[in-house]
């Protein structure tokens, strides 16, 4: 028989587990889907136990479904959705629900955050200081519920709640701590300038480690639990843009990745800490040892799909849902859609912002608002681009994962509106296979994460930009850029609105 690892992907609206073989071949998978708890315009959070139950269940099918000996499965790695706060008590319970990355409650501690630090805190993280990171949300609760916060002890990201619970062993990647925006990025530890000027004790910060370290073995209770070996070998892991990346083969400066989530990610591999776009896109630590990236996100390009086929054609097969699309033209008859629905992360810093849908016609049929917001999401991922060159960034292929790449559709509206050749994964699994490969770096299968993408990463078709598409587009988005500046006002006076009927 041969060996395995796992590669566990705990994403926002499901964990998935991909048991992978050394050639990289996915033997088996297993998700389990978990709730968002909204309990107010702009709240999202979600039980850290859910997670640990929803792995479990994953792991627990794989052995009893698909056949997998636990003693086969030599270790296992996690990607994991980014910033969310779960706070713990000197006993290491949770001690309130993990408030989420899309959860923008904290504009207040934001502005407090930069009037204070301003610049320096940039310098410092080299990154803003927004609603979606977990700084901001710390705060939060230290102003919002004192009784909570007097009895945390430490906090940690939503992975490493998951590995706490399978290790008992308490720790964060740097690829992740990076996004809590309390990392002093060039000196690669936690800044005590920031937890000084928050008042937030440095021991509630969790000991760092790489995403290819060793953090324990899978304790007897989970073994128990879970059905694995106690000698399963569990490795740091990443976040969860670190570890597409990987699984993307975004591992030299040419390439860039365009990630479809619940959220939409640009990223970009850096060799380097040189390059600064002071906030505007974020820049984080990557898996590999002493290498970076940079990304803007799109808070909602995924969701706003999701949303648009719940709200209006819940019943439906999502494939041939976003196949409809094909039956509108280039530039949807004319109909726009951008997608602020949760508010944005970049290029608009903006909680408040708002989606909208222009240029509605009475002659506009439902696959012409399926295109338009298949459109909008990749016109936002566009704004990214353009950000990119005007940094003087050289990059000539885009990589395509998440629901993006499911779509041949969607696949070649990229090419056209990024202008740029889009190449999907042979296995579109970007997170959950860059999960597994940092697995299988860790126990020495391979002597790094670029060795073992050779074996792991393989490219499929290729979709080349369409010169006449292109042009169309290029008119599309100069109307589309103009759409934020024009619905910032509106968006504020309804929120307004909504707060006060609330
Ligand atoms: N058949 C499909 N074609 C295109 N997009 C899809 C399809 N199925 C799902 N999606 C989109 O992909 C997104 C889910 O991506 P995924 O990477 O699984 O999310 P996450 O990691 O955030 O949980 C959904 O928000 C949905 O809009
Ligand atoms: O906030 C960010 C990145 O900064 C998000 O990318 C989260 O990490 C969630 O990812 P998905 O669940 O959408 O994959």
């Amino acid at each position: 028989m041969g060996k395995y690892v796992l590669g566990v992907d705990l994403g926002t609206s499901a964990v998935k587990v991909s048991a992978l073989d050394h050639s990289g071949q996915i033997v088996a998978q297993e998700s389990f889907d978990y709730d968002l708890i909204q309990q107010q315009p702009g709240y999202n959070e979600q039980n850290p136990e859910d997670w640990v139950s929803g792995t479990t269940v994953a792991i627990v099918r794989l052995i009893l479904n698909d056949h997998l000996a636990a003693e086969d499965i030599e270790g296992l790695s996690y990607s994991g959705q980014m910033h969310g706060l779960v706070l713990l008590d000197a006993n290491k319970k949770v001690l309130r629900p993990a408030i989420l990355w899309n959860d923008t409650r904290s504009t207040p501690q934001r502005e407090e955050i930069e009037a204070k630090l301003g610049d320096e805190f940039v310098d410092i993280t080299r990154n803003q200081p927004l609603e979606g990171f977990t700084l901001t949300k710390l705060l939060w609760v230290k102003e919002n519920e004192p009784d909570i916060w007097a009895q945390a002890k430490y906090f940690v990201l939503p992975k490493d709640y998951v590995r706490y619970r399978m290790t008992g062993n308490l720790a964060m990647d740097y690829s992740d701590a990076t996004g809590t925006v309390l990392l002093d990025v060039a000196k690669g530890q936690w800044s005590e300038k920031i937890c000084d000027a928050f008042d937030i004790p440095l021991s509630m910060c969790p000991p760092l480690i790489k995403s290819v370290d060793f953090a324990g073995t899978v304790t007897a209770a989970y073994a128990e639990f879970s059905g694995l070996t106690p000698a399963t070998k569990v490795f740091g892991g990443a976040a969860d843009n670190a570890a597409g990346a990987v699984g993307a083969g975004i591992l030299q400066p040419n390439m860039v990745l365009s990630s479809i989530g619940t959220s939409g990610v640009v990223l970009k591999y850096e060799d380097n800490a040189d390059v600064n776009y002071h906030g505007v896109l974020q820049f984080e630590d990557h898996a590999i040892p002493d290498k970076f990236y940079s990304m803007g996100v799109t808070l909602a390009a995924g969701y706003s799909l999701s949303w648009f086929k719940k709200t209006f054609a819940p019943i439906e097969d999502f494939t041939e849902f976003v196949a409809s699309a094909a039956k509108s033209t280039v530039g949807a008859n004319g109909l726009l859609y951008t997608p602020y629905i949760v508010g944005e992360r970049a290029p608009y810093a903006d909680a408040d912002i708002r989606g909208s849908f222009t240029g509605i016609d009475g002659t506009h049929q439902r696959y012409d608002f399926v295109r338009a917001v298949l459109e909008g999401i990749s016109f936002s991922f566009r704004d990214l681009f353009d950000i990119y060159e005007e940094n003087g960034a050289d990059f000539d292929t885009v990589v395509s994962i998440g629901g993006g790449a499911k779509s041949p559709l969607w696949l070649q509206i990229q090419a056209d509106i990024f202008n740029r050749k889009v190449v999907s994964l042979t296995n579109e699994q970007g997170p959950g296979m860059g999960a597994a490969m940092i697995a299988a770096t860790g126990l020495g299968w391979f002597d790094s994460l670029q060795d073992c993408a050779k074996t792991f990463v393989h490219f499929g078709k290729a979709y080349e930009p369409n010169p006449e598409n292109v042009k169309k587009y290029a008119k599309m988005h100069a109307i589309y850029k103009q759409v934020y500046q024009q619905t910032k006002g509106i968006s504020a006076q309804l929120l307004a609105y909504r707060k006060a009927e609330l």
